[in-house]
């Protein structure tokens, strides 16, 4: 079966969906089938449904086909693309009509003929895959932005755009999800290289032993399982650029390696005897303090010095949250299209909450937090209950400000520090015993 549709079936008598499924899943790319209407937003969230088989009427003893109605009105809320066939036990030509003019494809009665159906759900798929087609067609094409309207970020950009067209090497260092691959791509577009590739290894997620085959390449032989001659990453980037992400992860041996490569701009792939030329413009990513690991002996001081010829620092998302909002709203609409959502508003009550969490995980967490709210959200506009944040750190971080609430953590950190003894805490804290003693009972500690 190569065909390559998803079809919804949703009824809420199991016997209809069990003769239904076992009818289509022969016809059809996948059959998913859920008795509970509710179910079809989350379902949207996560599968690409090509077309809807609904029925009308859904609380048992009842057959205005108004719950149909009512879903269908959410299906098409949620994806105008959507198709929609009904299916109705009672013949009621009405409610039929109606549905039609609510935007279902076509409607089929229940008993159905096999062949009917499945000839009204082919029609509906190919109808589908010609609205996609025309969407995919007048959709603007994807582009990387990127939202740098901060001051700091400011900064950033002038600084790409100072040293994208020279040679020189880049080290770029952030927290996780502070956007520096979207840095790196930004000065390999601006770069005289551009029209070659930037080839990218994240260090960070690729096994230690494949470290050397990955970025020099192997001859044949070289080792258990090379069984054939494969080009190495520096290979693959030649006249190009070249992106190392998380360089703090290499190896000491290795690092001596690339630090020769880089030097002589040649290669030596394992297991060969000669070595390659190889011309490329490396840019290197850490959110490792680099300087630490070579006073620890971790990292050569002298790869350090060859890397980091310019160094661009990414501010953390929170030390930039000027540029929160326009980011927030930004990866809601990108969220809202991907999911072919409708477009959800972010009030502005929604980002001061947002803006007192302390974003760890930076723009990528962001990205994730809209995304999953625009999916759970079931209004216009969304609302800080579409948000998991974790709620008890957020308060935290949003009573910093709260004198009581600091003393009650400053008193209990001293405590805790001087395990329990009240002289030295009361003497760290700068009050006296009998003034902590008082604290200790206001606060219950
Ligand atoms: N300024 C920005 N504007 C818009 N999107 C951004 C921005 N910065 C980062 N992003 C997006 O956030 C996500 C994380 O960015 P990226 O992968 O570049 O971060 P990173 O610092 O390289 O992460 P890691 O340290 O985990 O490798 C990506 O989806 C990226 O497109």
């Amino acid at each position: 079966m190569t065909d390559k549709t998803t079809l919804l079936i949703v009824d809420d008598d199991e016997d209809v969906l069990t003769a239904a499924r076992l009818l289509l899943r022969r016809h059809f790319g996948r059959v998913i089938t859920q008795t509970d209407p509710g179910k079809i937003p989350e379902l949207m969230a996560a599968e690409a449904i090509d077309v809807f088989l609904l029925d009308m009427n859904f609380a048992i003893g009842r057959n205005s086909g108004k719950e149909g109605l009512h879903w269908l009105g959410d299906i098409r809320q949620r994806d105008p693309n959507a198709v929609v066939v009904l299916m109705t036990a009672f013949g009621d030509l009405n409610t039929a009509v109606a549905a039609m003019r609510e935007g279902a494809t076509d409607f089929v009665l229940k008993p159905w003929q096999n062949d009917r159906l499945i000839a009204t759900l082919r029609v509906a798929a190919d109808l589908r895959h010609t609205r996609a087609q025309l969407s995919a067609l007048t959709a603007p094409p994807p582009e990387e932005t990127m939202i740098a309207g901060s001051a700091s970020m400011q900064r950033v950009m002038k600084m790409v755009e100072r040293v994208a067209g020279t040679d020189a090497t880049v080290l770029i260092r952030g927290e996780n999800g502070t956007g520096k691959e979207l840095i790196a791509q930004e000065l390999h577009r601006l770069s005289a290289r551009s029209d070659a590739p930037m080839v990218s290894v994240d260090l960070g997620a690729l096994a230690e032993s494949l470290f050397e085959s990955e970025l020099f390449g192997h001859r044949r032989g070289a080792f258990t399982g090379a069984d054939s001659d494969r080009a190495g990453r520096f290979q693959a980037a030649s006249g190009g650029t070249l992106f190392l992400d998380e360089i703090g992860n290499l190896p000491l041996a290795l690092q001596t390696k690339l630090l020769r490569a880089l030097e002589n701009r040649e290669v030596t792939p394992l297991g060969a005897d000669q070595e390659i030329d190889v011309d490329i413009r490396l840019i290197a990513a850490t959110n490792q303090p680099l300087e630490d690991m070579v006073a620890r002996g971790e990292f050569r001081e002298d790869l350090l010095y060859r890397i980091n010829t310019i160094s661009i620092e990414l501010p953390p998302l929170r030390e930039r949250l000027e540029d929160l909002p326009e980011l927030a709203r930004f990866f809601a609409a990108q969220a809202a299209r991907r999911y072919r959502l409708p477009a959800k508003e972010v009030p502005a009550k929604v980002l001061q909450r947002l803006a007192q969490w302390s974003w760890p995980g930076n723009i990528r967490e962001l990205s994730h937090t809209m995304e999953r709210a625009v999916i759970m959200g079931e209004r216009d506009a969304l609302a800080i209950e579409d948000f998991d944040l974790k709620s008890r750190q957020v308060d935290a971080a949003a009573e910093t400000l709260n004198l009581e609430e600091n003393e009650r953590r400053l008193v209990q950190t001293a405590l805790q520090r001087y395990e329990g003894n009240v002289s030295r805490a009361a003497d760290a804290l700068g009050i006296t015993r009998a003034a902590l003693y008082r604290r200790m009972e206001k606060f219950d500690l």
